[in-house]
């Protein structure tokens, strides 16, 4: 499956935040997106995922516009930069919900053992997150959105989530974006920096540092 996003064209109070995007992901690879704060990184994913319309856009998959918003047509998970499985959601039920096997999780992240039972505001922030990002790659959708996966989240589990990622990317298109840069490089087949409006294609990693994302000297 080939996924693009072209032409889109996003203004707020007749700012314009995002001016001529494109973008592609495809099944069996990783797409980063980086940027600085404020860039439209998270207005970009909404706008993919259908829940923010922008004044022009359009989204193809195998060349074949979409016309509804995405989320409608069961073909893509979206994780948000904030908490979305609501508090008072038991831990077990938000794996049945996602129809994720918990055995499978728990074999990976085996301090969870204890928590099935537990309601999702009992756990640690990071904690939390660490629950959503599973479910949000695991579950059978062949499009995955990740919207700051790698914040909250500590090192080790940052690996074991990098390795989860490249696990899925065999069966689905993954975009992901996160200001860990590092992370983002390491997993990404093919990256895009947005920057004033735009995406551009990362060709080598040097372009980073003379676009102004990152310091002259980050790679030298
Ligand atoms: N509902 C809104 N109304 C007005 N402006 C908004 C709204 N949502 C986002 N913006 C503006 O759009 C711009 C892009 O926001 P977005 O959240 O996409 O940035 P981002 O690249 O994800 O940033 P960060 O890395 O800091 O999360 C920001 O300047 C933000 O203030």
């Amino acid at each position: 499956m080939i996924i693009e996003i072209d032409n889109v064209e996003l203004y707020f109070n007749n700012k314009p935040i995002i001016n001529g995007v494109y973008l592609k992901a495809e099944t069996g690879k990783i797409t980063g997106i980086l940027g600085s704060n404020g860039c439209g990184k998270s207005c970009l994913l909404n706008i993919v995922f259908g829940n923010l319309r922008a004044k022009y856009g359009l989204v193809r998959i195998n060349n074949t516009p979409i016309l509804k918003p995405l989320y409608q047509t069961k073909l893509v998970s979206y994780l948000p930069q904030h908490h979305f499985v609501p508090n008072k959601m038991k831990i077990k039920a938000a794996f049945k919900l996602f129809q994720v096997d918990w055995g499978a999780f728990v074999n990976i992240f085996e301090t969870f053992i204890p928590f099935k039972k537990f309601y999702f505001n009992k756990l640690s922030g990071g904690e939390r997150r660490i629950i959503e990002i599973y479910l949000i790659l695991k579950c059978s959708r062949e499009i995955v959105l990740l919207d700051e996966p790698f914040s909250h989240v500590a090192p080790l589990y940052i690996e074991k989530i990098k390795d989860l990622i490249e696990e899925e990317k065999h069966k689905k298109a993954i975009i992901i974006t996160d200001h860990m840069y590092e992370h983002i490089i390491a997993v990404s087949d093919t990256t895009y920096l947005l920057k004033n409006g735009c995406t551009k294609l990362i060709g080598s990693l040097k372009e980073l540092e003379d676009y102004k994302y990152l310091s002259i000297g980050t790679f030298n």
